[in-house]
């Protein structure tokens, strides 16, 4: 096996934050917690490449972040927010080019029915939302998925059916790095536990 680790981020920092050094194995779920505020989804968009990084090193699988493109390294190593954006009116319009029959059986193992994906987004929940969120980021195929407290709308029941789906995902490979406020979430999906204070990683 592999001593590389899937997401190595090394002496990250903005002119604000950091500095980040932490990795993320192969199949690994790794928490992320800290008080509100913290620097925790200031450190996600700083991996994702969506804020520029003024000094440090992000490594997928060994290879630097500049090796890809801007959009190539997010749809690789996807970024989640709390809030995700919709671009279309219609729910289907965001899984062009998907494996549908995959999109199909995700949004079920969720709760959510067949006939979701000719709804209009405005006429749904915030957790209908929050879980079709999920399945479109799965439907990409990402190596690394960051998470950005993404079950914070969501009840009990759909929260373990989200967790399921994730567990399956990591067995399958994928790296998670997932931002919570819930020890009791921590607990049951984190393999490590990450602190986030004063916009940098408390030293275990
Ligand atoms: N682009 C920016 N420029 C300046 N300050 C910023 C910027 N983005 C975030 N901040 C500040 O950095 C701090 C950390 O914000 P961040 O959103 O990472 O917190 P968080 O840990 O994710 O909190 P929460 O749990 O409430 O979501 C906050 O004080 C925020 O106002």
């Amino acid at each position: 096996m592999s001593c590389i680790p899937r997401l190595r981020v090394h002496g990250l920092r903005s002119a604000m934050a950091g500095p980040f050094d932490l990795h993320v194995d192969a199949g690994e779920c790794v928490v992320l917690m800290g008080k509100s505020g913290a620097g925790k989804t200031v450190l996600l968009r700083l991996i994702a490449d969506l804020d520029p990084p003024r000094a440090g090193v992000v490594e997928l699988d060994g290879a630097r972040r500049e090796r890809l493109s801007g959009p190539g390294w997010r749809r690789r190593v996807l970024y989640q927010p709390a809030e995700p954006a919709w671009w279309s009116p219609v729910v289907r319009q965001h899984f062009d080019g998907a494996d549908i029959d995959r999109v199909r059986a995700m949004a079920a193992a969720l709760g959510l029915p067949d006939a979701i994906l000719d709804a209009e987004l405005m006429h749904l929940s915030t957790g209908e939302r929050q879980r079709l969120a999920l399945v479109r980021s799965l439907s990409r195929g990402p190596s690394v998925l960051l998470l950005d407290e993404p079950t914070a709308s969501l009840d009990q029941a759909s929260i373990l059916a989200y967790e399921a789906l994730l567990a399956e995902e990591t067995g399958k490979g994928m790296a998670i790095l997932w931002v919570t406020h819930s020890r009791e979430q921590a607990g049951r999906v984190g393999h490590r536990c990450l602190t986030v204070a004063d916009r940098a990683l408390q030293s275990a």
